[in-house]
């Protein structure tokens, strides 16, 4: 398995060693001490999350703005588009943005560092999208970032004429300038 850096430097791309054969292929998908070798990190996941969404669906962009949870996700079934955004204000990038496209055949991973806001677009019909979580889930600390805010222009891979599936939750979701952010 292989770290790679991306436009900030705190959100890794994991590419796990594949082995492939005649009746298809074998990768271990975590390993603590490989993980923690290759990144320098060291992480407790606690939840393991799994979502399936139709194509279009937008899940995000969200955050715990207590007990912020750092994510070690990937796509299991199709391909969906993976974006994490700094929103510590203290950050050199706050602001920033980083895309990733994840799919059942590129086994890519995102390490998504606790202080992000993160969410999805799903390019394939279906996607199956597997995440670890390192703390748990808390309803009441959970924030909507607006995944169009044009002060973070993410450059999501949507047609002009088309708009997103997303939830209420998300519709709602607050601009840079408005949200609860990290120190
Ligand atoms: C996140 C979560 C949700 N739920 C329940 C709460 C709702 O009844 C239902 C759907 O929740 P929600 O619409 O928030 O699910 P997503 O839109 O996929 O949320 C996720 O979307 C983006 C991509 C993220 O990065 C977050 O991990 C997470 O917020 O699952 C739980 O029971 N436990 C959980 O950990």
């Amino acid at each position: 398995m292989r770290a790679v850096s991306t436009s900030i430097p705190d959100v890794l791309i994991i590419e796990p060693k594949v082995f492939g054969d005649s009746r298809g292929f074998f990768f271990e998908s975590f390993n603590l001490k490989v993980f923690s070798q290759a990144t320098g990190l060291d992480v407790n996941f606690v939840q393991d999350n799994h979502s399936r969404s139709v194509k279009g669906v937008l899940r995000g962009l969200h955050y715990q703005i207590r007990q912020p949870q750092g994510k070690l996700v990937r796509v299991v079934r199709g391909a969906v588009f993976d974006v994490s955004v700094d929103i510590r204000k203290s950050s050199p990038n706050f602001g920033q943005w980083v895309g990733v496209e994840l799919t059942e055949d590129n086994y890519r991973q995102v390490w998504v560092p606790p202080g992000f806001a993160h969410g999805f677009y799903v390019l394939s019909d279906s996607a199956d999208f597997l995440y670890k979580t390192t703390d748990y889930y808390v309803p009441d600390f959970e924030r909507s970032l607006a995944w169009n805010d044009p002060k973070v222009a993410i450059a999501w891979p949507i047609d002009n004429d088309e708009q997103p599936i997303i939830s209420i939750k998300d519709e709602l979701g607050a601009s840079l300038a408005d949200a609860e952010l990290f120190a």
